[in-house]
């Protein structure tokens, strides 16, 4: 038998019928790894593709139209707009690093003049409008694998909620063709997401996505492969499946069975496609005022939008499964969060 150590595939395919199994299916991915992708999720391979040809058009932009719609404050998320370089939880790590574009269901200016980006707003909300069906699937199954209301989640990401905060990330991450770096430099230095879910598209052929489980420092061994914190596993696209992971409210609001996990894109090595890469995440959010604790209390009674303001001081510096990624992004504080005292 080979052993992958690629993260499981859950089939969502006849859901109705097949919900305890889905249910089995995502909670072993979810309480091991944190890390899983989705088949038989319904959402037509044209719109996937649709998805990303105006991700690249936008990109594709002179950089003046872009930075015409720059990053602003926008609701508790505070960001909107473009951005080079950086990403919320990153760093800027290098010239080639990462370009994003962030933008919510619900805004009312800020979107790329349609003259230049035809059809981008229509297209970005049907998009989002065909993920949320499969968020749904996925955290009732596993609100109810936790022994929770089937809502428990979903009542926290409600997209016609008015306070709704889920979001879409557009990434390019330039060509680093012709490009030198230094051994250990990364596009998005090792972070957790502080999303509940986060639902990711990668271009075919894409490298450089890679998870560390183990965060709370025990190497997991599951069906698929063994995983462990001082080792990086390879997260490649899958064709037409949804890369998923756990984020860190997730965790909170599970007494810590659901596990965030640390995932890095890293540059890309010789051999591999040097080419644009591009990805997009729909960061699925609880509201700013959703208390992000779970019944057992493990983690503190805090709010979302506390927990934005203080998840700095909640990591401690003792993870760092890659040391020369570590040394090299010394301002972030890897670790698994420990509880703090918020007034
Ligand atoms: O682009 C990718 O493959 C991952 C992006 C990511 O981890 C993030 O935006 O949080
Ligand atoms: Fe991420």
């Amino acid at each position: 038998m080979t052993v992958s150590n690629l993260p499981p595939v859950v089939d969502l395919s006849n859901f109705e019928e097949r919900k305890a199994q889905i249910t089995e299916d995502l909670m072993k991915a979810a309480t091991t790894i944190g890390f899983f992708y989705i088949k038989g999720h319904g959402l037509e391979p044209e719109l996937i593709d649709q998805a990303f040809a105006t991700n690249a058009q936008y990109f594709n932009q002179p950089e003046e139209a872009k930075l015409k719609l720059p990053r602003v404050d926008w609701g508790a998320r505070k960001l909107i707009g473009f951005e080079r370089n950086t990403v919320p939880g990153g760093s800027i790590v290098h010239e080639s690093s990462i370009q994003c574009f962030e933008v919510h269901e619900k805004m009312k200016s800020a979107w790329p003049d349609p003259a230049v980006v035809p059809g981008y707003r229509e297209k970005t909300i049907e998009f989002m409008q065909s993920l949320a069906p499969v968020v749904d699937k996925i955290l009732s199954c596993l609100a109810l694998g936790l022994g929770f209301p089937k809502d428990f989640f979903l009542e926290k990401t409600n997209v016609k909620d008015p306070d709704n905060h889920t979001f879409l990330q557009y990434h390019k991450y330039p060509s680093t063709d012709g490009l030198s770096w230094k051994e250990g430099t990364n596009r998005i230095t090792a972070h957790t997401d502080e999303s509940l879910i986060t639902l990711l598209f990668t271009s075919p052929n894409s490298t450089g996505l890679e998870l560390a489980a183990g965060r709370d420092g025990k190497a997991v061994n599951s069906e698929a492969g063994e995983y462990k914190v001082d080792r990086w596993t390879p997260c490649p696209p899958l064709p037409g499946a949804i890369t998923v992971n756990v984020g860190d409210p997730l965790q909170f609001l599970s007494d810590g069975k659901l596990l965030s996990n640390y995932h890095r894109v890293r540059m890309p090595r010789p051999g591999e496609p040097q080419d644009d890469r591009y990805s997009i995440g729909y960061f699925v959010w609880p509201r700013d005022y959703d208390v992000i604790q779970g019944p057992l209390k493990k983690y503190p009674a805090i709010t979302m939008a506390e927990f934005m303001k203080t998840k700095g001081a909640m990591y401690g510096a003792s993870f760092h499964p890659d040391p020369e990624v570590y040394e090299a992004n010394q301002h972030i504080a890897f670790g698994p969060p420990t509880p703090i005292a918020v007034e």
